[in-house]
């Protein structure tokens, strides 16, 4: 069933048109990557798909970005609902620096989802649980998160995301930061919560998305060029630009 569905999207920076006519219909619990060259839109559109693009200035858009039947470009968008619907991971962990508890806590005291403390501590082991950190964490949930590893800090702003209940997952270059050995960590975890949450990746790493998502887009200079099956555009794609791409002729 399709989750995401984007219609004749366009969005500029000031007179940069840098989002040209984007259709596609993303999948619901499915890993969906966007690869392309550096500069190609990827993180815009990820970035579009729960409008914190709106805090840049001068960012225009047309079209339609519709969740669940709803476009959350509608002037009826409650904001804060949908970014709690519609949670993001950056490239670099950036867990608030404070307490591992209180970081996968803050967004549930914050938009008043719980306020009991029974309740509270509950959901903060569930979350530590669903990107397996607790075991390793559950004795330092008083320690400042920024002393954990890069990956734990990661797994963290995953927890911290997935706290408040989304329906979808949006990671930004989510390994960029990490060690081989900590990346496939990080893959095995996106792929252990596809069964939950629908799940869109940007990445620089072609063997990344071939690894963990089942639908692939290609962009180029703003364009999605190509959207298909993660297999088909790696073995058989229908567009040129899609084979160079991915066989390494430019990139
Ligand atoms: N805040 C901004 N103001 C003006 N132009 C921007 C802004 N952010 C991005 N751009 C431009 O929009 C285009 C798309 O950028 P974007 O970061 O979405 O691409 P990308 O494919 O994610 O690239 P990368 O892989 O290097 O992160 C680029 O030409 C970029 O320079």
């Amino acid at each position: 069933m399709s989750k995401i569905d984007i219609k004749n999207f366009n969005l500029y920076y000031t007179n940069f048109h840098a989002l040209k006519d984007i259709n596609m219909s993303i999948q619901e619990k499915r890993i969906t990557a966007m690869i392309g060259p550096s500069g190609c839109g990827k993180s815009t559109l990820l970035r579009s798909m729960n409008r914190i693009n709106d805090t840049i200035e001068g960012v225009r858009t047309s079209g339609e970005i519709n969740i669940q039947g709803k476009n959350i470009y509608s002037e009826k968008t409650d904001i804060d609902k949908l970014r709690r619907n519609v949670g993001m991971v950056f490239q670099r962990p950036n867990p608030f620096p404070i307490s591992v508890y209180e970081n996968v806590a803050f967004g549930l005291k914050v938009n008043r989802i719980e306020s009991k403390k029974s309740s509270i501590d509950a959901i903060v082991e569930k979350s530590l649980k669903a990107v397996l950190l607790w075991d390793d964490i559950k004795d330092k949930l008083k320690k400042n998160a920024l002393s954990l590893t890069l990956e734990q800090q990661q797994r963290l702003c995953i927890a911290r995301v997935i706290a408040v209940r989304p329906q979808i997952i949006l990671l930004d270059e989510p390994c960029s930061s990490l060690d081989p050995v900590s990346t496939q960590k990080i893959e095995e975890l996106m792929l252990a919560l596809k069964d939950k949450y629908t799940i869109v990746i940007v990445t620089h790493n072609m063997q990344q998305a071939a690894r963990i998502s089942q639908d692939t887009a290609f962009m180029l200079l703003g364009e999605l060029i190509e959207f298909d099956k993660t297999e088909k555009i790696f073995t058989n794609p229908s567009k040129k630009e899609t084979d160079d791409y991915v066989s390494g002729k430019f990139g």
